[in-house]
């Protein structure tokens, strides 16, 4: 059963930091045993065979773990995985990545599709109108994975309350930082780092879950 994905631990996978199967493979095992709420399969390259052979095998875990699996840019790789195993897909879509409408018609009603606003509202409300399942805003702080990302500022999250959809805060996010988006008003804390940058994914979960004074989910 997949437990409620909008308010946790949002963890995205980095192939910098996972740079082959075994450790992406056992990195994310590991943080899908602490019950993040989503996982992310993140990777920019165009391997296409390698994207579809590691995508495949995330499926299967999260299948397992109850935890949605969200593909970053791919509405066609996500699409593959839907028609081969069935399982709760989902696609994050930054602002060139394609178009919301065509994700939802390839996807369905129930899929997870997230939206990249950056610090924008006239951007949230567009995606809110085109079927966004949440909105992700950033980057809050300065970030390892990703430093030329535009800054936000926190007090955009409360700002992003009208649209009544789960908002994902991204972008230097720590057992710290973490705290002060939430109380920012975000349900969803992104990272890459803060997991997948730890020795051991599952401790990382827990820590950041018990620094937002969320009940653990395993
Ligand atoms: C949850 C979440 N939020 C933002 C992003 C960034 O998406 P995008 O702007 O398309 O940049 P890339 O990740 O594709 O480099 C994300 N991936 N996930
Ligand atoms: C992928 C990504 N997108 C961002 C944005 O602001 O849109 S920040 C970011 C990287 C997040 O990694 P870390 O948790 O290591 O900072
Ligand atoms: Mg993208």
């Amino acid at each position: 059963m997949t437990a409620d994905w909008t308010r946790g631990i949002y963890a995205i996978t980095d192939a910098t930091l996972l740079p082959d199967d075994e450790r992406l493979f056992a990195a994310c095992e590991r943080a899908l045993s602490a019950g993040p709420a989503l996982l992310q399969y993140r990777d920019k390259s165009a391997d296409a065979v390698k994207r579809w052979r590691q995508a495949a095998v995330l499926a299967g875990y999260c299948h397992d773990a109850g935890v949605p699996l969200i593909i970053n840019d791919d509405i066609a790789l996500a699409m593959r995985l839907k028609v081969r195993f069935g399982t709760t897909i989902g696609v994050h879509l930054g602002q060139q990545d394609g178009a919301l409408d065509t994700a939802r018609e390839a996807l369905g009603p129930s899929a997870i599709i997230g939206a990249t606003c950056h610090a924008r509202l006239d951007l949230a409300e567009r995606a809110t109108a085109d079927g966004a399942s949440y909105l992700a805003f950033g980057r809050f702080f300065a970030s390892h994975t990703k430093p030329e990302a535009p800054p936000a500022p926190l007090t955009l999250l409360g700002d992003a309350a009208r649209f009544g959809l789960p908002r994902v805060a991204i972008g230097g996010l720590d057992v710290h930082t973490m705290r002060l988006a939430r109380e920012a008003g975000a349900e969803l804390l992104a990272t890459v780092h803060a997991v997948f940058g730890a020795d051991d994914p599952a401790v990382a979960v827990r820590g950041l879950q018990a620094s937002l004074g969320d009940a653990a989910r395993k």
